[in-house]
Formats: structure tokens, C-alpha cells, sequence
């Protein structure tokens, strides 16, 4: 569809408000949507594809333009990463501006660093590069630099995925099987799916494919009690409810008030009744106590930097900071710890995060096995292949979007051992 200088300068006033970056993009860009009410459809997907896109490739834009204004950011944008031709060009521009780009489209970008062709900050490399090669690194990178695809989750309680596809190719929503979660479905396009009957009536949810696949590792059976630790607004409460077809008992604790308030309308378009939302104050709060040793599976879904996706929340990656990335790595330990009395001798404890990083992932789950001798490590590519799901990243599942067209994604399975099987704490 051919762009309309309104639509460019729009586009320019988004990115102006939304690049100081003091909160999350997509909340600003709301903001900015709720106070230019008039925008059509139209307008308001160009503008939220193009600022997304501007933030997935900021510092690549920001480095062959030199000292960027918005304006400049979107039309570099336009010009380098979207190939629109100077002919193409040449209605939006302004003075100098054709110079400009003729200039911008000439930089070479061969030799630039790593982490800007990663569009990375330098902190994010030296972490990656800890356990990565470069080589690996820009195959992550540029998978981070696209749009996520959007991926819905047959809600198996109300509906299987059959015939959801069959009512998506009624409706002409172009869709298909997810590869590996049997109960996902990749959409071609992006449709206000929140608007279709299938998602009113509780059918389906929107959910990564990578995101599904935790619900499947953490496995819940009917009739067990289960804690969703960090349940948030209950993306894998609602799945473990559906795969225990709305039997046994799952507690969603929470910190946050206003995450758990966004469970609710969720859970009750799900049609499940076997979800107990518990607002805690922290890991240590005593309606966690109360539940010492009774509960059959237990999921971990930390808090953590969110850098596994960076292809949804670009901004992420010029937000993080390493500082925080350290107070969160102490959250995570003291969430896992608290979170392992819960269980049952034989239960299964889940962590996970939506984090690439080494040190949020495995350091926390090896420092963890390392003092709880009584905890032993599974092997996640046999539980899914038990469950007939192929994805095969050895004991613990990481998912990569370069690799499995997921976000990033990490977990460890941990089952708590017989007493006297359990060796001395090292
Ligand atoms: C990765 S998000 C959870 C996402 C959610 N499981 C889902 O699938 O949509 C992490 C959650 O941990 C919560 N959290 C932070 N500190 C916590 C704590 N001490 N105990 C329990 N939850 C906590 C946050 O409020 C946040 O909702």
C-alpha cells in the first residue's frame, strides 16, 4: 500500500514520543494511539510496524545517519532496511533531506562492529560472548531483528485444532500447524484476532509456540496440584488448566495486583474452574508456607531481563541494564528456592525464563542443584519426546528463535528426590 506524507509525519510523532524509551514501547505507543483517537486502522499498523522496526535496528540506524532526528531515524529506515528508492522517496522530502539519504544509502556497512550490525548494546555482546562465537551471535541477532510471527494456542478444553484451522480458512485467515506444539497455530498475517469469536468465546489464546512448549514440559497430570509460581496474567496458568482439562488444582501466585486482575477476564472467556489466583507479597509470603511439600508440579517463570524477546519487545535490549540484570538474578534464586519447598517427594520443579543469557539460566539452576542435593536434574528433550514433541536441545530446553521460530526461551527440569537416594549437599 503506497505511504502518504500525513502517514510519514505520524509515524515521526510516534517515534518522537515513544524514543526517550522511559517505559515500555508498546505502552507508550498505546498512550500515543488513546491521544490520536482518529487514526484509522491503517495508520495505526504502519505506525506501530515502522516504530518497531526503527527500535529493532536503532543503533544500526542511528550509527549511518550520524546524529539522527526522528525524522531522519524513519526516513534511513525507509531507505536502507524497507528499500524504498529515492523515486519512491523523493514526495515525503524536505531540503536537504534527498542528499541525505543519497548519502545514508551509500554508507558501507561491512566493517562495522559487531554489535552494531547485531544492533546489540556493547554489554549484551560481551555477555553473549562469554559462551557464543561471533558467527552465532549475528544468527541470533537477525533472527531478533524480525517481527515475531503471531501464534495462538488451541484452548483444548473448548476446542481442538482442527477445527479451529478449519473456522480460520472459513473466515480467510491464512494459518497452519506450529511444528512443534500440538496445540499451536502460526497465523500468515497479523488479524485483530482478539476480535474473532474464536478468541470471544474462550477457543483460543494468543501464546508463542515456545511459551506453549514450557506447559508441556512442566506436564501436569488431572487430579494434581500444581503451582504456577509467577503466574503474571496466567499465559501458562491458563495452558496447565487446559491440559489438566480443567481438573485438580492450580494455585497462580503473584506479587503484582494488576497482572493477576488481567488473569481474570482470560480465565473466565477459558471456561476453566480448576484455577486459584493468589495474590502473595513475595517468595516467602505464608500462603506459599502453607503449602509445604503438598504440590505435585511446580512452575518457575521467573522475572528475568526479557532479552530472549527482543523480536516483540525490541526496546527491551536498550532499556536492560546489566545492574538490573543482577538484582534480578537474586530475585530468581530466592523465587527457586522458595518455590522447591512446595513440592512433593516425586514432584516436578520448573524453571523457566524468556532469557538468552547463561547467567539467568544454568547459573541459576546449577548454583541451585549444587545446594539442594535432594533436587535431580531431568532431561527436557525426553519429556517432550515422550509427549511426541521433536525438540531436541539436550537436558535443558533452549529455544532460539534463529533455531525454532520461537522467542527465546529456557528451562530445567528438576524432581525432588526419595530421601535416601538423595547424595550429601556439596
Ligand atoms: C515472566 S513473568 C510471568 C509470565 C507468566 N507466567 C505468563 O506466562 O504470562 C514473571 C512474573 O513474576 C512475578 N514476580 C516477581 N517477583 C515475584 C515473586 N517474588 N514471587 C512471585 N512472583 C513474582 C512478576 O510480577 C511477573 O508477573
Amino acid at each position: 500500500m503506497p505511504l502518504y506524507p500525513e502517514q510519514l509525519e505520524l509515524a515521526v510523532a510516534a517515534l518522537r514520543f515513544i524514543l526517550p524509551l522511559r517505559e515500555p514501547a508498546d505502552v507508550t505507543l498505546s498512550r500515543f494511539f488513546r491521544e490520536n483517537p482518529k487514526l484509522g486502522l491503517n495508520d495505526r499498523a504502519f505506525i506501530a510496524e515502522t516504530v518497531f522496526g526503527i527500535l529493532r535496528r536503532k543503533r544500526f540506524l542511528e550509527t549511518i545517519t550520524g546524529k539522527p532526528t526522528p525524522r531522519l531515524l524513519l526516513l534511513a529506515y525507509l531507505a536502507r532496511l524497507q528499500g524504498m528508492n529515492m523515486r519512491e522517496l523523493e514526495p515525503y522530502l524536505q531540503g536537504d533531506e534527498g542528499d541525505r539519504i543519497k548519502e545514508i544509502k551509500a554508507v558501507s556497512t561491512d566493517s562495522l562492529p559487531l554489535a552494531i550490525q547485531a544492533d546489540f548494546p556493547d554489554w549484551l555482546v560481551e555477555k553473549l560472548q562469554s559462551f557464543m562465537d561471533d558467527k552465532e551471535i549475528m544468527t541470533l541477532a537477525r533472527s531478533m531483528q524480525q517481527p515475531a510471527s503471531l501464534d495462538i494456542r488451541v484452548n483444548t478444553v473448548l476446542a481442538n485444532r482442527d477445527e479451529v484451522l478449519e473456522v480460520l480458512s472459513k473466515d480467510g485467515i491464512e494459518a497452519q500447524p506450529t511444528p512443534f506444539s500440538p496445540i499451536g497455530i502460526r497465523l500468515k498475517a497479523k488479524p485483530a484476532i482478539n476480535k474473532h469469536p474464536l478468541f470471544l468465546e474462550g477457543k483460543i489464546e494468543i501464546q508463542d509456540e515456545g511459551s506453549q512448549l514450557l506447559g508441556f514440559i512442566v506436564g501436569p497430570k488431572r487430579q494434581e496440584m500444581i503451582v504456577d509460581f509467577c503466574a503474571g496474567a496466567g499465559g501458562k496458568t491458563l495452558l496447565l488448566g487446559a491440559l489438566m482439562k480443567s481438573q485438580g488444582r492450580i494455585y497462580a501466585f503473584d506479587v503484582s495486583e494488576k497482572r493477576l486482575n488481567n488473569l481474570k477476564p482470560r480465565l473466565k472467556r477459558s471456561g476453566l474452574s480448576n484455577l486459584h489466583p493468589q495474590l502473595i507479597n513475595n517468595e516467602n509470603d505464608s500462603k506459599v508456607k502453607r503449602l509445604h511439600g503438598k504440590i505435585d508440579r511446580v512452575l518457575v517463570d521467573a522475572p528475568c531481563s526479557g532479552l530472549g524477546t527482543l523480536r516483540r519487545n525490541p526496546d527491551l535490549k536498550w532499556r536492560q541494564t546489566p545492574e538490573a540484570i543482577e538484582e534480578l538474578k537474586v530475585k530468581q534464586a530466592a523465587i527457586l528456592t522458595s518455590a522447591s519447598k512446595l513440592l512433593k517427594t516425586g514432584g516436578r520443579l520448573v524453571y523457566a525464563t524468556c532469557s538468552i543469557l547463561k547467567e539467568e539460566n544454568e547459573g541459576i539452576v546449577e548454583a541451585f542443584l549444587a545446594a539442594h542435593p535432594d533436587f535431580e536434574l531431568k532431561n527436557c528433550a525426553e519429556i517432550l519426546a515422550q509427549q511426541q514433541i521433536a525438540v531436541d536441545t539436550g537436558e535443558y530446553l533452549r529455544l532460539n528463535p534463529a533455531v525454532h521460530a520461537t522467542d527465546g526461551f529456557f528451562a530445567a527440569v528438576m524432581e525432588k528426590r526419595t530421601p535416601m537416594d538423595a547424595p550429601a549437599a556439596t
